[in-house]
């Protein structure tokens, strides 16, 4: 159960909504303009080919007798949900997971007066540029595209009604799914030693990681991608992280977490907070008898160890004044 939950405890839970509404949408705007930061060549998405798997969590007082007396008078299908926002992509000239999440949901509160609240995500379904020959070199395919099982954007609205229009109550961005591997200069030395303590201390580690990291903006309308220069994209997140890594020889996922974190800070102003959530899924050495750095490597067993950290920009005041 979610922290949320738990300090709502007393309030009654009553919603409905559809999940897994996967949503495909060729020559989409493009995204462009965006503020291109040190650490990622990201500058643009064509769109050509955007792909989401939608949720949306439809709230309000007049569903109560849906639920205590089979009256459906007032219930919008969720059926009718998926139809809604399928339409829609067809109709959103916007460049963002955020933004169409956005977009769908005020109309959906426009559309409705029934309905109270929604809440909105959606996780990107990405797919990669594949190089093709072209003009003696190798460009990306406008046509072809890979279905990628890598890192995609995430995005997470919760609107109510507000005086003119929709109002963003709350809201989180997000990439999800990152996973690195750094075959070295990574340590975990200087933990608690007991009598539980089996573990070895490793100075050179072959560290895999994988890592969830979510945003929120100071001023939320920024998180839609309607200004390209105050939104941040995914992409370069993502960029931050392995960046980082690549550069500093850590001592923990704890650090490699807090550095990333303050990094991504101060490249971003626009940005309130960021938060992890990872997990080690460090390999096991069963040979390092080889030449130089090289080792023979296997799978780790379960259990698995994990990591959630949060940061705001006092954080990065501390470092400033330390
Ligand atoms: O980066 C790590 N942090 C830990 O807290 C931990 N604990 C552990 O067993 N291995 C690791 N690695």
């Amino acid at each position: 159960m979610s922290e949320s939950e738990l300090s709502n405890a007393d309030e009654r839970t009553m919603n409905y909504g559809k999940e897994k509404v996967a949503v495909y949408r060729t020559y989409g705007t493009p995204l462009e303009d965006v503020r291109t930061i040190p650490e990622s060549d990201f500058d643009g998405r064509n769109n050509i080919l955007f792909g989401l798997e939608l949720r949306m969590q439809v709230e309000g007082e007049e569903f109560l007798p849906s639920f205590s007396d089979g009256d459906n008078s007032m219930v919008v299908a969720t059926d009718s949900m998926k139809n809604f926002v399928l339409h829609h992509a067809g109709e959103y000239d916007g460049a963002t997971v955020e933004g169409f999440l956005h977009f769908v949901g005020s109309l959906f509160l426009e559309t409705y007066s029934q309905v109270d609240a929604v809440q909105m995500s959606a996780d990107e379904l990405p797919f990669d540029e594949q190089p093709v020959p072209e003009n003696d070199a190798f460009e990306a395919s406008d046509l072809v595209f890979g279905v990628s099982h890598g890192e995609s954007a995430f995005g997470e609205l919760y609107l109510t009604r507000g005086d003119d229009g929709s109002a963003i109550e709350n809201h989180r961005s997000g990439v999800t799914g990152i996973e690195l591997v750094k075959v070295k200069d990574n340590s975990f030395v200087g933990y608690v030693d007991d009598e539980y303590t089996t573990l070895p201390e490793r100075e050179n580690r072959t560290l895999y990681v994988a890592m969830d990291i979510f945003w929120t903006y100071a001023d939320s309308v920024d998180a839609l991608g309607d200004d390209p220069q105050r939104y941040v994209p995914a992409e370069q997140v993502r960029d931050i992280v392995q960046t980082v890594f690549h550069e500093l020889d850590v001592n923990s996922i704890q650090e490699l977490i807090y550095q990333t974190g303050l990094r991504i800070l101060e490249r971003y102003p626009q940005l309130e907070s960021v938060s992890f959530e990872a997990n080690n899924r460090t390999w096991i050495k069963e040979r390092d008898d080889l030449d130089g750095d090289g080792k023979v490597l296997r799978e780790p067993p379960r259990p698995t160890g994990f990591q959630q950290f949060s940061m705001d920009r006092s954080d990065l005041d501390e470092e400033d004044t330390a």
